[in-house]
C-alpha cells in the first residue's frame, strides 16, 4: 500500500485555506497511487490555534469543513485530518470540551482518534482545552492495520527517556493490540538538533517494538514557533526509508510491503550539515512567515553597522527578497565612522535599500525641552536612551508610512539581562534573533560567509566568493555607542562567558553551585542572576521572539514581574548544593 506523507503549512483559523490544501495533497496523493494520506496534527485549523479553540463559532466552523472535505476529497482515498471533536460529556463529568483528533475520512464516512497525552509544559498548553483520549487509536485500511498516535503520544517512552512522564504509553498500547504500523501526526516546534533527536527517539520505539513508524510533522512558522517539517519514515529495523524536506512544505509516498511486512525505501533529503545552517533555514521561515501570515511584504529595521541588525538583514532578505528590506542609517553624534561606512557595506552586499536619518537635531530638540527638568542632574541613562528612542520613534513612522512591519534586532543575552532600551531599540513587531545568544549571533554571520548558500540565494548579488557580513562587523566590539567611547562589554561579562552562564542558568535549570563549579566566577553568577530577574519586565513588553531553543523568552517562558524573589537572600544550602 502506498501512503503519502503531506508536510503541510497551514494559516492558523483559515479552515477554507487549509482544507484547500489538504484537498490538493490528496489529490496529489492519488495522482501517486496512494492509498491513504497523512496530515499534520490539527492541520485544519494549524498549530497552535490556542484560544481560538474556546470560540464555539470556530469549532463549528472546522466540523463545517470537516464535512464538506469528506465529501470533496476524491473517493479512493481515506485520509487522516487534524481537527477537533467536541466531547458531548463534557457538561455531565466536568471534562473539558473538546477532543485533539485525527479523523479519518473515507468513503464519505468520518471516524475520530482522540490525542492520548497532552503535553502541558514549555510552550504547550493543551490540558487547557482537551480531554485526553482513552483508547489506542488504530484502523484497518486494505487488511494493514494501522495504530495513530498524534504527537505527544510517541514522547512517554521510558526506555529512550529512563522514566515516564505519563501513567500510559500509546506505542505500547497499541503493540499489545498488534498493529503493522503506526503512524504519528504531528505539530512539533523546532528547536536546536530536535530533528535528529526525534529521530533518534521514534528509531528507538521502531526497533523495541520491531514495528514500522510513518512521522508527519507540520511545517512553517506560526507566531514566535517554527516548524521544522523535516517528516520521515522508519523500517521495523529502525532505519530511515524516507525523509521530507526540512523547513519547506513537502509531499512524498512510501510504499508498506505486504510480504515483507514492512516500509520499503523511498527518497531521502539529507539533513542539514551544522547547526547554524539548521538555525539559518529556521530563522528565515519563521520570519518569512510571520510576515506573510500577518498580511505585511515589506521589513524596515535600523542599520547600526553592528552585527545584530547585519544579520537581521541579511534574514529578512533571504525570507523577503531584497527589494522588500529597508534599512535606516540614524547616525548620531556619538555614532562613530564605522558604523556608516559598515551599514552601507553591507546593505551594498544585499543589495537592499536603505535611507539615512542623522539624529542629532532630534537630540537637540529633546535636550532643549528638557533643560529646565533636567537641570543639575548629571548626563546618564535617561539622555543616552534618548537616541535609541529618537531611532525607535523614527522607525515606527516609516513602518506606519509605507505598510512595513519593524523588525527589532535585540538578541538572547541582550534580552536575557536587560540590556536594551524600551520603547527604543525593542520597538518591533517581531523580534528576529531574540533566541539567539551573542556567541550564535557570531557563529551564524560566520557560516554565512563562508556558506555556499549564497550562491543558491538570487537575492542575494554578490558571488559566492565575497562576504555578505562586512568582516569589521565581525571583527570589532560590540557597541550601543549610547555614549561616547561606549562597549558592551563595559557593563557586561564577556559574551562567552554571559552566555555559558545564560545557557546553564536558563537552558539547563542549573544552581549557582553547578554553574560555579563548572568554573565560572561565584560574583559574576550571582550579577548574571539578579540582570536576568530584573529584565523580566522588559521581557513582558518585548514583541514575539522566534523560539530555537528549549527555552525561549516567550510564550514557555513564564515568571512574575512584581516578585520579591531574590536569589541570593533566599539562597539556602540543601545536603548536596547551594540552591538559588
Ligand atoms: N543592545 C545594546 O547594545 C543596547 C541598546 C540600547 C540600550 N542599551 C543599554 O540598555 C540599558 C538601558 O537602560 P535602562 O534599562 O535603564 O532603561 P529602560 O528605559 O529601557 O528601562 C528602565 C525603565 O524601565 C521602567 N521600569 C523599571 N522597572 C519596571 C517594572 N518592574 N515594570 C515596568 N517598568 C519598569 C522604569 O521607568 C525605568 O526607568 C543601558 O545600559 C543601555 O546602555 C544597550
Ligand atoms: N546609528 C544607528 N543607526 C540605525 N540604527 C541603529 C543605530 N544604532 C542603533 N540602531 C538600532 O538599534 C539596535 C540596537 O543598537 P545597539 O547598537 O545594539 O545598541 C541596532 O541593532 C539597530 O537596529
Ligand atoms: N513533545 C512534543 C509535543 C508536541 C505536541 O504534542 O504537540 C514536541 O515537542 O514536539
Ligand atoms: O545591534 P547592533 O547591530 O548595533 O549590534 P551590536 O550591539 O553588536 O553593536
Amino acid at each position: 500500500m502506498k501512503i503519502a506523507i503531506a508536510q503541510l503549512n497551514p494559516i492558523i483559523g483559515d479552515l477554507q485555506g487549509n482544507a484547500q490544501q489538504i484537498l490538493s495533497a490528496a489529490q496529489k496523493a492519488v495522482d501517486n497511487g496512494a492509498r491513504l494520506l497523512l496530515t499534520p496534527e490539527l492541520s485544519l485549523c494549524g498549530y497552535p490555534p490556542r484560544d481560538l479553540l474556546l470560540n464555539p463559532s470556530f469549532v463549528a466552523g472546522m466540523g463545517v469543513c470537516l464535512e464538506q472535505l469528506a465529501r470533496d476529497l476524491p473517493a479512493n482515498a481515506a485520509v487522516l485530518v487534524g481537527t477537533v471533536e467536541e466531547n458531548f460529556q463534557a457538561h455531565k463529568n466536568g471534562g473539558k470540551p473538546l477532543f485533539n483528533s485525527m479523523a479519518l475520512l473515507a468513503q464519505g464516512k468520518v471516524q475520530h482518534f482522540h490525542k492520548r497525552l497532552l503535553p502541558t509544559y514549555d510552550v504547550f498548553d493543551e490540558c487547557r482545552y482537551f480531554e485526553p483520549g482513552l483508547k489506542p487509536n488504530y484502523f484497518t485500511l486494505d487488511d494493514l492495520n494501522i495504530g495513530v498516535t498524534i504527537c505527544e503520544d510517541l514522547w512517554n517512552d521510558d526506555q529512550f527517556w529512563g522514566k515516564r512522564s505519563y501513567a500510559i504509553d500509546p506505542i505500547a498500547d497499541l503493540a499489545t493490540v498488534g498493529v503493522d504500523l503506526i503512524v504519528n501526526l504531528s505539530a512539533s516546534p523546532y528547536s536546536v538538533g530536535k530533528p535528529r533527536f526525534r529521530e533518534a527517539m521514534l528509531r528507538h520505539g521502531a526497533v523495541r517494538y520491531q514495528c514500522p513508524i510513518i512521522y508527519a510533522n507540520q511545517v512553517g512558522g506560526n507566531d514566535d514557533l517554527i516548524f521544522d517539517g523535516g517528516s520521515f519514515a522508519l523500517n521495523s529495523q529502525g532505519e530511515i526509508v524516507c525523509r521530507l524536506s526540512a523547513f519547506a512544505p513537502d509531499l512524498q509516498i512510501v510504499e508498506f510491503d505486504a510480504g515483507k511486512q514492512d516500509l520499503q525505501l523511498g527518497s531521502l533529503v539529507s539533513e542539514c550539515e551544522s547547526e547554524d545552517e539548521e538555525i539559518w533555514h529556521a530563522l528565515v521561515l519563521g520570519l518569512r512567515d510571520y510576515v506573510f501570515k500577518c498580511g505585511f511584504s515589506q521589513v524596515v529595521l535600523g542599520l547600526s553597522g553592528g552585527i545584530d541588525s547585519s544579520l537581521v538583514a541579511a534574514l529578512a532578505t533571504a525570507a523577503l527578497g531584497k527589494e522588500n528590506v529597508f534599512g535606516v542609517l540614524m547616525p548620531s553624534p556619538y555614532s562613530s565612522e564605522h558604523s556608516i561606512s559598515d551599514a552601507l557595506a553591507l546593505a551594498e552586499n544585499l543589495g537592499m535599500k536603505t535611507t539615512t536619518l542623522p539624529i542629532g537635531e532630534l537630540m537637540q530638540g529633546y535636550d532643549r525641552t528638557l533643560v529646565n527638568l533636567f537641570a543639575g542632574t548629571e548626563f546618564g541613562l535617561a539622555e543616552e536612551n534618548i537616541q535609541s528612542r529618537i531611532r525607535g520613534n523614527l522607525l515606527m513612522a516609516i513602518a506606519n508610512k509605507f505598510g512595513y512591519l519593524l523588525l527589532s534586532t535585540g538578541n538572547k543575552s541582550e534580552m536575557a539581562v536587560g540590556y536594551c532600551t524600551l520603547y527604543g531599540d525593542m520597538n518591533g513587531g517581531l523580534a528576529v534573533i531574540a533566541d539567539v545568544p551573542k556567541t550564535r549571533v557570531y557563529s551564524l554571520c560566520r557560516w554565512l560567509n563562508q556558506s555556499s548558500i549564497l550562491g543558491q540565494v538570487e537575492t542575494f548579488r554578490r558571488n559566492v566568493s565575497t562576504e555578505i557580513i562586512p568582516q569589521n562587523v565581525i571583527d570589532k566590539a560590540p557597541s550601543a555607542e549610547l555614549k561616547p567611547g561606549q562597549f558592551d562589554q563595559d557593563s557586561l561579562p564577556a559574551y562567552d562567558v554571559l552566555d555559558d552562564i545564560l545557557q546553564r542558568l536558563i537552558g539547563n535549570h542549573q544552581s549557582v553551585a553547578q554553574i560555579v563549579a563548572a568554573g565560572h566566577d561565584s560574583v559574576v553568577v550571582y550579577r548574571v542572576i539578579q540582570m536576568v530577574a530584573r529584565a523580566e519586565f522588559k521581557r513582558k513588553q518585548a514583541p514575539p521572539g522566534l523560539k530555537i531553543s528549549d527555552r525561549a523568552f516567550g510564550t514557555g517562558w513564564r515568571m512574575p514581574i512584581a516578585s520579591s524573589w531574590d536569589a541570593l537572600k533566599n539562597s539556602y544550602q540543601t545536603k548536596n548544593r547551594l540552591c538559588v
